[in-house]
């Protein structure tokens, strides 16, 4: 067998890529889907295109390269994490439209469990504070807001899974028995798994007044759960799942502790690795799972999550029409020499890691008449970068560790502008790898150990290669300036909502 082909459900597209034995692409379907915005502050989409979406880029992967189902070894899944579907499992309809991790609805309810019971209980177990950011309280939201879930709920009929679930279901067969499983990653996520058994929590299960039987089976990230039902890739093992941003640490090949990469696709997300140790946030990051391969121990991750990153270039192209396409957002910067002391704090579903302030809301700060568009453009990218210092700051206070160089991957690492503002913002080397698609690959790395395409880990070590490098360059001066900026903008951000 030649190949291992991935299934990655993102914020903003389905991609399949289909992958060789040296981790490079051989073939790749991918298809948008679309962004529903109800009211302010809701995010959906809509699970029926996702699944139509997935079937269509796994045939335009296999039929654009002429690649046979025999030389297929395994597929992996991996997946935008948090967000929350409810379906019926005899009919396989979705109740209400998937909520998406950014929607900030659940609000209201944050505020009451913090009064119930506090932030720090539910970190205790989950390893997650309380914010509107994970499944548990869309959950919660689906039953107690559409007609007739929670009766089905009770009677087993109605069932919950993230991305991930709600794929494995129907490619493995789904109201013919499909299979109703997720992987400890995932499951992570929910603010409903106790960080240390890696089980549902029948406590939180009952404080969030979620039936337990409505919740998928926890498996371990690599095993062959089953066979794809499916005529585009009919027979193929299921051997891998892993949510999108523990995919890239897996993709990076991050398996030392203290390894860590950074995400920048629709929103940024930094992961370091501290092995089969749980590690409890004192500085605002989250603890969750790494990855659990088959027969061995849970790992571990710290994790910084940052909300919007790529989200705030598409919203210049789409909400502002200020530029056509996502690239052109790094010309547009170029035409200034600097922010023209603007900074624009993204806190469109408020501000997760470091912040944790489901309350804010984005602000465009320090605007004068001399702004113009390249300023704008310039804020938009830079804050990114900010954000992800703010990460990096908790991750070193959280882990004890110097962060030395950082490794980066997604789809805005091709912004050379951001790669060396990045550089110059942490003060340490910023690596791309060749291989940018590191959430793919490790889905794929997942499922190839599974069935032995890989014999393990060193295999996976020798297939990492480096692309470019980019070196701190700014003043000492200058940085401080530019962040001291950041940290009065950020401030006005907070408690826009009551
Ligand atoms: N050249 C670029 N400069 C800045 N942002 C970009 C550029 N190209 C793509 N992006 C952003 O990257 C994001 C897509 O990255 P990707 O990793 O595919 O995201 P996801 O996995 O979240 O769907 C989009 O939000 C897009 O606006
Ligand atoms: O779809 P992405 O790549 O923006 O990732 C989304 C994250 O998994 C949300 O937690």
């Amino acid at each position: 067998m030649k190949y291992v082909a991935s299934i990655d459900q993102g914020t903003t597209s389905t991609r399949c890529i289909i992958f060789d034995k040296k981790g490079n692409i051989v073939s790749v379907g991918q298809k948008e889907h679309e962004q529903i915005y109800p009211k302010p502050g809701w995010v959906e989409h809509n699970s029926e295109e996702i699944w139509k979406n997935t079937l269509e880029v796994i045939a335009k992967a296999r039929i654009s390269k002429n690649i046979k189902l025999e030389d297929i070894a395994a597929c992996g899944i991996t997946n935008q994490r948090e967000t929350a579907v409810v379906w019926n499992k005899l009919t396989g309809k979705a109740y209400y439209n998937a909520i998406v991790w950014q929607d900030t609805r659940v609000g209201e309810t944050v505020n009451a469990l913090t009064k119930s019971h506090g932030s720090q209980f539910f970190q205790d177990r989950t390893g997650l504070p309380l914010a509107t950011y994970f499944s548990g309280l869309k959950i919660k939201w689906i039953l107690d807001n559409v007609a007739g879930v929670r009766e089905d709920a009770e009677k087993g009929e109605a069932i919950f899974g993230n991305m991930d679930t709600f794929l494995m279901w129907h490619l493995t067969g789904g109201t013919k028995g499909g299979l109703h499983i997720t992987d400890v990653t995932n499951a992570s996520r929910t603010q409903l798994m106790n960080l240390e058994t890696v089980q549902w929590d029948a406590e939180l299960a009952a404080i969030m007044n979620i039936p337990l039987q409505m919740l998928p089976k926890i498996e371990p990230s690599s095993k062959v759960y089953g066979h794809i039902q499916s005529e585009t890739m009919q027979g193929v093992p299921l051997a891998g799942i892993l949510g999108d941003q523990q995919a890239a640490l897996v993709g990076q090949t991050c398996y030392q502790p203290g390894e860590a990469k950074n995400t920048y696709g629709t929103g940024c997300f930094m992961l370091m690795n501290t092995g089969t140790e749980i590690v409890p946030s004192k500085a605002g990051l989250l603890t969750t799972v790494a990855y659990q391969f088959e027969n061995q121990p849970v790992h571990y991750a710290l994790e910084g999550s940052v909300a919007i990153a790529g989200a705030l270039v598409q919203w210049l192209r789409d909400n502002m029409g200020m530029i056509e396409k996502s690239t052109d957002v790094e010309a547009l910067a170029k035409t200034v020499e600097d922010n023209g002391g603007a900074y624009f704090v993204p806190a469109f579903s408020g501000l997760y890691a470091p912040y944790w302030k489901s309350s804010a809301r984005g602000v465009i700060a320090g605007l004068t008449r001399y702004v113009n568009k390249g300023h704008i453009a310039r804020a938009v990218l830079e804050a990114t970068a900010y954000q992800t210092r703010d990460v990096l700051e908790a991750m070193e206070k959280d882990s004890g560790i110097e962060v030395s160089s950082l490794r980066v991957d997604g789809g805005m690492v091709v912004n050379e502008l951001l790669m060396q503002f990045q550089s110059d913002m942490l003060k340490v080397p910023v690596i791309r790898p060749k291989m940018i698609e590191t959430t793919a690959l490790g889905a794929a790395y997942a499922a190839g150990l599974a069935v032995g395409f890989w014999a393990n880990l060193d295999d996976l070590l020798q297939n990492w290669g480096k692309d470019k490098t980019w070196k701190p360059k700014m003043k000492a001066a200058e940085r401080k300036k530019l962040y001291t900026g950041w940290k009065k903008a950020i401030k006005r951000s907070f408690d826009w909502e009551k």
